[in-house]
């Protein structure tokens, strides 16, 4: 029987002996021969000759043992590495950071840093060993196990465990005592090798990311329209983009260039800004907004960092910017449901508009100024298959005849002094798809109603200063609070366009003719105001409602939401009529503080004048049909039919009379007359003295 081979292991720590042994019991060697372990300072020097082979830490420790070998004792130092299951750690370090490398060795230490560094840990490391003097700026120590040496003041400590026997030690190690390495014994490729391979495998991973991560980045700094230049603290430009290549006369992806190559104007602004500071800044005839900041890495300044671009796409954006949120504003807000009314013509024209709606054909709004035709075109065209396109609206009084045209039709560049670069996109092209909102047509210029004809007729616009013809998909909603067949006889409006907006005529009624809604509007408002406001509720007092459904309200709704929105900044939990901001404008209005007694005189004149019977005649059958307004003929018919025999100039004359006392309203041209909330009173009031 052979004597089996045996192994004796000296090392100078304690810990380093207990590593070896757990790594060669790992690979198996325990199996093939016998291992002692030994620390220089237990070591029996007599009983080493008794060893097949002696495996020695390291060179130091073999000098300390050598005085005891003979020459015939085998020897082998080991080359050692760091255990790489144990730094993954390291790798959260930021890069540079300073830290010690603690070692029982000064050689030990050194080479530990030697095999980070190599794997690519890039920290600021420094060796330590015993009884070396501390620098106190080091807070964070990494030691390969040997925690019990790092200097008391550190507290940051990163144990990676005692170096490891290296790999080509090992192989050495198999072939003095003639085992494959492949042998079914040992498992060379165990543990020890395998955490070697997930390391790297991590370590890839990050490199991985961090490289995906930085590619990312660089293509956004060279996509932004900034011009970006980074440069060290060395002046060695580090970074720049198109933008900056652009300016400064760079080639593209030039490297190792100093800032001092960048034309000499543009250096000295670079130069002479100030870190941190932001500037509008001249160079060469154009004026650039510039902006220098310091990058700063673990408190480090790395670089500096210069972004700059030309002033006048600022004020691009800020044009555009304007632009968009002006047509935000004019989205579509209001739906039919948020236009509040109890008064059955309004309800009537509202379910006509909602039909309407749904077709492409041109409609033409009219009423008083305030009385919501902002709100009814938004209700339609929300209410349209186009309401997720564009609403753009369009004030004819708001702009000024000189831009009207370019803000309508927009331009090509170049074709007015002060025109922008690029063009311009107008309000019909924006509204392509979708509905545009004419608001105040009856104040359209001659030369905007020209060309408006042409767009209503042909659906296709031209640029001002273009030649190309766009085609155009737009439902045309227009508005107005002046009596556009009066303009037409007094030639200021075109009688053409007129009949092109005319195709579906919708009225929306005054305030004052639909005084019931005045309750309603209030309360509606009331409730925005506390919410807007954070107030708590307030009611109007019966007064003060008397008040305002006396009231003329010559700004109609607006008027209206105005007023409340004043109360609610001023009034308590009750808004009383003296609170109300008419009350020194009433002079110039009608209060009827009775309503009855003035209804009475009313009766009293027609009585008078004798046709009381006629005039209720005439608002039964205006109130039957209050939606379409009759017209003379229409009433004469009527009238006819129930025994009063009239002439055209009597029923002119009965009419009058009955617009004088506000019970009827009597339009011009064809449209007839119809009943107002006054007139509706009227006849309740006679129906009840009838009882
Ligand atoms: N039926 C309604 N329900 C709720 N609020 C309404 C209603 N009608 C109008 N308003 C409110 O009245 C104000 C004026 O409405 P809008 O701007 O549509 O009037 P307009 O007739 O277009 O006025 P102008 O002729 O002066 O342009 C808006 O603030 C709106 O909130």
């Amino acid at each position: 029987m052979s004597v089996k081979e045996s192994l004796l292991i000296v090392t100078y720590m304690e810990n380093t002996l207990d590593t070896f042994f757990e790594q060669l019991n790992e690979i198996g060697l325990q199996e093939i021969f016998d291992i002692d372990a030994c620390t220089i300072e237990n070591l029996d020097y007599s009983i080493i000759k008794r060893y097949s082979l002696l495996l020695i830490s390291s060179n130091i420790v073999y000098k300390m043992v050598k005085p005891y070998l003979d020459d015939k004792t085998p020897y082998l130092i080991t080359r050692r590495t760091i255990n790489y299951a144990k730094i993954r750690d390291l790798l959260e370090i930021p890069k540079g950071t300073k830290a010690y490398l603690v070692s029982d060795l000064k050689q030990s230490a050194e080479e530990t840093i030697g095999i980070l560094k190599e794997i690519g840990i890039e920290l600021d490391l420094f060796p330590f060993y015993p009884d070396e003097p501390v620098d106190k700026e080091i807070t964070m120590a990494i030691t390969p196990g040997e925690p019990q040496i790092v200097p008391k003041t550190i507290t940051n400590i990163f144990n990676i465990g005692s170096r490891l026997i290296d790999i080509s030690t090992l192989v050495e190690l198999f072939n003095f005592f003639h085992i494959s390495p492949f042998s079914s014994k040992v498992h060379l490729s165990a543990r020890f090798v395998q955490s070697l391979v997930e390391l790297s495998k991590e370590l890839s991973d990050e490199i991985f990311r961090s490289t995906l991560l930085h590619k990312s980045l660089e293509s956004i700094v060279q996509n932004i329209d900034d011009g970006v230049i980074v440069y060290n603290n060395d002046n060695e430009i580090e970074l720049y983009n198109r933008t900056a290549a652009e300016y400064l006369n760079l080639a593209v992806n030039q490297t190792k260039l100093t800032i001092e190559v960048i034309p000499p104007s543009y250096y000295r602004a670079l130069r002479n800004l100030a870190v941190g500071q932001e500037n509008f800044i001249d160079i060469e005839g154009t004026t650039f907004y510039m902006r220098k900041k310091r990058i700063i890495v673990d408190n480090q300044v790395q670089s500096t960092l210069v972004i700059f671009r030309r002033a006048e796409d600022y004020q691009k954006i800020e044009h555009d910017y304007r632009f968009k949120a002006k047509q935000k504003n004019l989205m579509a807000r209001y739906r039919f449901d948020d236009m509040k009314t109890v008064s059955t013509p309004m309800i009537e024209m509202m379910k006509i508009a909602n039909r309407l709606a749904k077709s492409d054909s041109t409609i033409l709004i009219l009423g008083e100024t305030g009385t919501g035709k902002e709100v009814l075109a938004q209700a339609i065209h929300h209410a349209s298959p186009r309401k997720y396109e564009p609403f753009i609206g369009v004030n004819f009084a708001a702009i000024s005849e000189s831009l009207m045209e370019s803000e309508l039709f927009g331009y090509e560049s170049g074709s007015f002094t002060g025109a922008r670069k690029g063009g311009h996109i107008g309000m019909f092209e924006q509204s392509h798809l979708g509905s545009i909102f004419l608001d105040e047509i009856g104040d359209a210029s001659p030369v905007i109603q020209n060309r408006l004809l042409r767009v209503l007729q042909e659906r296709q616009i031209m640029r001002v200063g273009g030649d190309k013809i766009i085609p155009l998909d737009v439902r045309v909603i227009a508005a107005t609070n002046k009596d556009l067949k009066k303009l037409i006889e007094e030639g200021n409006f075109r009688e053409d366009l007129y009949y092109r907006l005319n195709v579906l005529p919708l009225r929306l009624l005054p305030l004052r003719e639909r005084k019931k809604d005045i309750p309603l509007l209030i309360n509606l408002f009331s409730k925005e105001f506390q919410e807007k406001l954070g107030r708590r509720p307030f009611v109007f007092t019966q007064e003060a409602l008397r008040v305002c459904e006396s009231y003329h309200w010559p700004g109609n709704v607006r008027e209206l939401r105005n007023i409340v929105e004043y109360v609610a900044h001023i009034s308590g939990e009750k808004v009383y009529k003296e609170e109300l901001p008419i009350g020194a404008d009433l002079l110039n209005y009608r209060i009827v503080e009775n309503k009855e007694e003035e209804l009475e005189k009313i009766k009293n004149d027609l009585i008078e004048k004798g046709f009381i019977e006629e005039a209720l005649s005439m608002l039964e059958y205006l109130n039957r049909n209050e939606v379409i307004s009759a017209g003379r003929s229409a009433m004469l018919i009527h009238l006819n039919y129930e025994g009063f025999l009239l002439s055209d100039h009597q029923l002119r004359y009965r009419q009058k009379i009955l617009s004088d006392h506000e019970l009827i309203l009597i339009e011009r041209g064809r449209s007839g007359s119809r009943i107002t909330d006054k007139g509706k009173s009227f006849l309740d009031l006679y129906e009840k003295s009838k009882c």
